[in-house]
């Protein structure tokens, strides 16, 4: 779990306007990420059939290249589609259920802002907590504060070695600081939707994560 965690990129159609969301995956698979989450959430999103197609032609790429294809909150679709997992938030289905209707290879990410929210998510059966947001951002208009690298420290000395993604305002500049506060692996929006060249953002967050391997 924890290899697929280290750069773990998510998407919806809201968060690329004026490009092909379909492309921008197709570089950033091609980059190296290891994980992707379809996030079709927000004003602009698609909804419906749509949003199912939309889906599918995703997924269908993270096939391609065998990285693993989650789906944001929506557990309906994610079941409908033979996805490999789901990620739900404190105010999403409620744990008990996800775990109830999700086949048992699903992957199931949890996000928590805080300690009690992490544990609470080990003990429900989550696979990974998605910990943050870490610092400032623009991408989710109801972010939480962040909690800063002293959140995380102080969830990873928690949860022991359970595994971990940050997320929350990670760029090329901060991603090796964050690796060293104790995530396993770090997740992005903007980073790679809003950038010139998605290669090279890929590989300079590679390298912040790269630093810590023994
Ligand atoms: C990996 C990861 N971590 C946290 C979140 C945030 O989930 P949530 O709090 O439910 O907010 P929305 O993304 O649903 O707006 C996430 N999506 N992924
Ligand atoms: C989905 C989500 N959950 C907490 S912050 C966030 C948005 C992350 O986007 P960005 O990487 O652009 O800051
Ligand atoms: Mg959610």
């Amino acid at each position: 779990m924890k290899e697929e965690l280290e750069l773990y990129f998510i998407m919806g159609s809201q968060n690329c306007p004026d490009k092909d969301p379909e492309d921008i995956l197709e570089h950033a698979l091609k980059a190296g990420i290891t994980m992707f989450q379809f996030r079709e959430k927000g004003e602009r999103a698609r909804v419906g059939e749509a949003k199912r197609q939309l889906a599918e032609r995703l997924q269908a790429r993270c096939r391609a290249h065998r990285i693993p294809f989650i789906v944001n909150d929506d557990v309906d679709l994610a079941i409908a589609i033979g996805a490999d997992g789901v990620h739900v938030g404190q105010t999403d289905e409620a744990m008990q259920v996800v775990k109830e209707r999700c086949p048992e290879h699903f992957i199931i990410g949890v996000s928590a802002q805080n300690a009690e929210e992490a544990k609470k998510a080990i003990r429900d059966g989550a696979h990974y907590i998605g910990v943050g947001p870490i610092a400032a951002t623009r991408t989710k208009i109801d972010a939480k504060f962040p909690i800063g690298l002293t959140g995380l420290r102080e969830i990873r000395k928690q949860v022991g070695d359970f595994p971990i993604v940050a997320i929350g305002g990670i760029n090329q500049k901060n991603a090796e600081a964050v690796r060293q506060a104790g995530a396993d692996g770090i997740s992005f929006i903007s980073v790679l939707t809003k950038a010139v060249n998605i290669r090279q953002a890929v590989d300079e967050l590679k390298m912040g994560m790269e630093k810590m391997h023994r």
